[in-house]
């Protein structure tokens, strides 16, 4: 597990952007697994930015995110597939096509699952994968629980997490109880990660993946087996980590 210590949120997000970059410099068509929540959107603006002064180009990209709320329309300004919209697809040259975001309105969601982990497969994998985590230390919408799972799959949230995710909504009432998320297995075939983190909230959810138990009570340890894992962070989050487990960039 490689550690990047970021100044401030700027600088984590700047930095993350510049490994989305190199990796499209090496590999024009690259898979990129994204995320969604509050941690990488500055990272969507620089990557905007590098797009419009010509440094980076999508047009053979293809994405595939991480999650998407179950029953909540598109439309729904809180939904994932909005998200990505306004903060990514919608500023870059990605063709359509390639873009793919589990359907929380689906009438099938075994079929759409499945059809999911089937279009990752067919695409060749993720090469990169972008995750935030959760105050409880989950990816994507892996939540603690008492086993890993492996493919896209129905996950119920937890208190914790609708509580965390409520104000981006009116009221809690407003937020979806369940999600469709890919499956930490599925994360976890990533050829590389790169996880974000910024704020103190999350130094603790930090503090586990990197030196707690592997276990599925804490969904990111797991990430402690990957090969080819970097976490970029800002101070606040790593703050309890001993600075000789990482770099300062
Ligand atoms: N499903 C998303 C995760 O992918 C994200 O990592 C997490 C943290 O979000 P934030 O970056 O807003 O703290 O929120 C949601 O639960």
């Amino acid at each position: 597990m490689r550690i990047l210590v970021c100044k401030d949120y700027n600088e984590m997000s700047k930095k993350a952007a510049q490994m989305i970059a190199s990796q499209l410099t090496l590999k024009p068509d690259s898979v990129l697994g994204l995320a969604t929540g509050s941690t990488p959107i500055g990272m969507y603006k620089e990557l905007v930015s590098m797009y419009e002064e010509g440094l980076i180009d999508f047009s053979e990209v293809k994405t595939f995110n991480l999650d998407e709320y179950f029953e909540l329309p598109k439309s729904n300004e809180q939904s994932y597939d909005y998200f990505m919209r306004e903060n990514l697809f919608n500023h870059i040259n990605i063709k359509e096509e390639n873009i793919h975001i589990p359907n929380g309105m689906t009438d099938n969601i075994e079929k759409e699952c499945k059809n999911y982990d089937e279009a990752i497969k067919e695409a060749g994998g993720v090469d990169i994968q972008v995750l935030g985590i959760g105050h409880n230390a989950h990816i994507g919408f892996n939540e603690p629980t008492i086993n890993f799972e492996r493919g896209t799959h129905l996950v119920n949230l937890k208190e914790s997490t609708i509580e965390a995710n409520a104000r981006f909504f009116d009221s809690i009432d407003e937020v979806p109880k369940k999600a469709i998320t890919m499956g930490t297995g599925s994360i976890f075939k990533s050829k590389k990660i790169m996880l974000l983190a910024s704020g103190e909230g999350k130094a603790e959810a930090i503090y586990n993946t990197v030196y707690g138990k592997v276990l599925p009570e804490v969904p990111a340890s797991i990430l402690q087996f990957h090969n080819d894992i970097v976490l970029i962070l800002d101070k606040d989050s790593a703050s309890k980590l001993d600075p000789k487990d990482y770099k300062l960039v």
